[in-house]
Order: C-alpha cells, then structure tokens, then sequence
C-alpha cells in the first residue's frame, strides 16, 4: 500500500489475515452485491468492481487457495452480472445452486423443486406480483425458488408499506421462508442457508480455514457458521457476528491485494 494512504484495514485486522498466510487449503469466500459489488438501483446492472475481481483472479491462481462466491442471486443471474474469469466455485441462490471447478471432484447442484414447491412459489408469486403492482417504485425478480420484491426505486413511505404488507401476507405461509434483505424481500420455498453452504464448502474442500466476507443479513448465517481459525469479515454498518469489519466495497481490493500479497 501507498504509505501516504490511510488503509481501509484495521491492525487487528491485518495482523488476523497475516495469521492464516501459512493455511493450506485456505478458501476465500465472497458475497457479491454490497461486497464485491457497490448496490445499484437495478440488479442487472451491479458488477464486481474491477480491483476486486482482478485481485480475486490472482487469488485463484496462488497454491492452497480456492475462491468461492456465495450469492443469494440465482446462478444464471450471478453469471450475467459477473463475467469470466470468476471465482473458482460459484454458490447461488443463498447454497441451493452449484457449481465447481473439476478439481473438487464433486457434482454441480441445481434446483429441482418438486410440484408442491412449484405451486406455492406460483402462488407467492402472484401475491407478490399484486403487492407489486398496487405500490409504485417497487418490482419483482423471479429465481428458480423464489421471489423477490425490490423497494430501493420507492419513494421510503410506499416501499415500507410494500414490505408490510408482503410480510402480512406471506408471514405465516407454511412451507415458505422470507429473507430480509437490503431494501428486500425474498420469499422462497426452500431452506438452504449461506451458512450450510459454507459447511459444505469446508468439506469438498477440506479446508483448513476459511475467510467469508458479506455485507447483508442472509451472510449472518455464513459468518455463524464459522469456527476456530476461520475469519469472518462484515462489510459496512450493521449488528454482526463477524469477527471484524471493513466500511464498504470500496474497501475489498486492500484486503484481498493484501492476501494476494501475503500468499505469494
Ligand atoms: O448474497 P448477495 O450476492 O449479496 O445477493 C443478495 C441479493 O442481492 C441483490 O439485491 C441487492 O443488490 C441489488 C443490486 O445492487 C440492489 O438493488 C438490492 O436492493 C439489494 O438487496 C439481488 O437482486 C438479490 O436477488 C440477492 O438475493
């Protein structure tokens, strides 16, 4: 780093990363909206920012490192809004969606619900999709297990009112789970969590520590599910039950330049 810049890490911090420079395998993993990429109004339009990819990329290539991304977007939305090169193992739809680099020797998972789950994803989608309509500013994104209502384009007043009033409706839904979400929604009918997938990701890995960095309330499951040795890293402001913070995405090229750094 420029020593005439302030670092956007703390020494804790630094001197925690510094810890697992000898970790082998050691897996990274990597939220995307709000942690490699800054939140935009419209989904489609998020990318990872530039240094946190490329750094990510090096990443990828040192011994004993694998990086993974763990997103609660779709796979086929997280492909779309982060092309190649990426992360080596790509988690979607917050662990129900798979997919691996060879080495791993393990099957992608994809989403197969069966025709309980396909009617009351219908049906909460057609709730949502009138919530939607009634309150101006607000929209919908369709995954393959869920929906989810977006507020950040309403005015606060009607957003909140959306919000209300989806949860009125759905709340007590058997079968159904809700996500709170930055300036969201998210209504599935499956259960996997962030946390179970990193779970899952210690195994195919055999991980000796893992590094998680996520910024919204969905990545609480991850950083709880992280044991001794691991390393949870919240971005922005906000409860958590990570080990330490950095203040937004801006920040994230620092920390993994200074892996980068650290493993080579
Ligand atoms: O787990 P993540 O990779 O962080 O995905 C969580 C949700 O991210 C997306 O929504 C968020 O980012 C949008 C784009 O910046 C923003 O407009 C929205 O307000 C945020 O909540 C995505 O659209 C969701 O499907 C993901 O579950």
């Amino acid at each position: 780093m420029d020593g005439s810049l302030v670092s956007a890490l703390s020494p804790e911090l630094r001197r925690a990363l510094t810890g697992l420079s000898g970790t082998s395998p050691l897996v990274i993993a990597l939220d995307f909206d709000g942690t490699m990429s800054p939140l935009v109004d419209r989904p489609e339009d998020a990318r990872p920012l530039p240094a946190s990819a490329a750094a990510a990329q090096l990443l990828a290539g040192l011994p004993g490192v694998i990086t993974a991304l763990i997103s609660g977007r779709d796979l086929r939305s997280l492909e779309a809004v982060y092309p190649a090169p990426r992360p080596q193992v790509l988690i979607g739809s917050h662990g129900a969606e798979r997919v691996l680099p060879e080495f791993l020797n393990t099957d992608a998972q994809h989403i197969d619900l069966d025709a309980q789950q396909e009617q009351l994803l219908q049906d909460t989608t057609q709730i949502l999709g009138e919530i939607s309509d009634a309150f101006d500013g607000t929209s919908l994104e369709y995954k393959p297990a869920s929906t989810v209502l977006h507020i950040r384009q309403a005015d606060p007043v009607t957003g909140q009112a959306a919000l209300d009033e989806a949860y009125r409706q759905l709340q007590a839904v058997s079968g159904l789970r809700l996500l709170a979400g930055k300036a969201v929604l998210e209504a599935s009918v499956l259960k996997t969590t962030k946390g179970q997938a990193l779970q899952w990701l210690r195994t195919v890995t055999g991980a000796q520590s893992l590094i998680f960095v996520g910024d919204d309330v969905t990545d609480e499951d991850g950083f709880n599910a992280l044991g001794e040795g691991d390393l949870g890293i919240k971005v922005g402001a906000g409860q958590t039950a990570a080990h330490f913070r950095i203040d937004a995405p801006a920040d994230l090229p620092e920390l993994l330049e200074y892996l980068v750094e650290l493993r080579s």
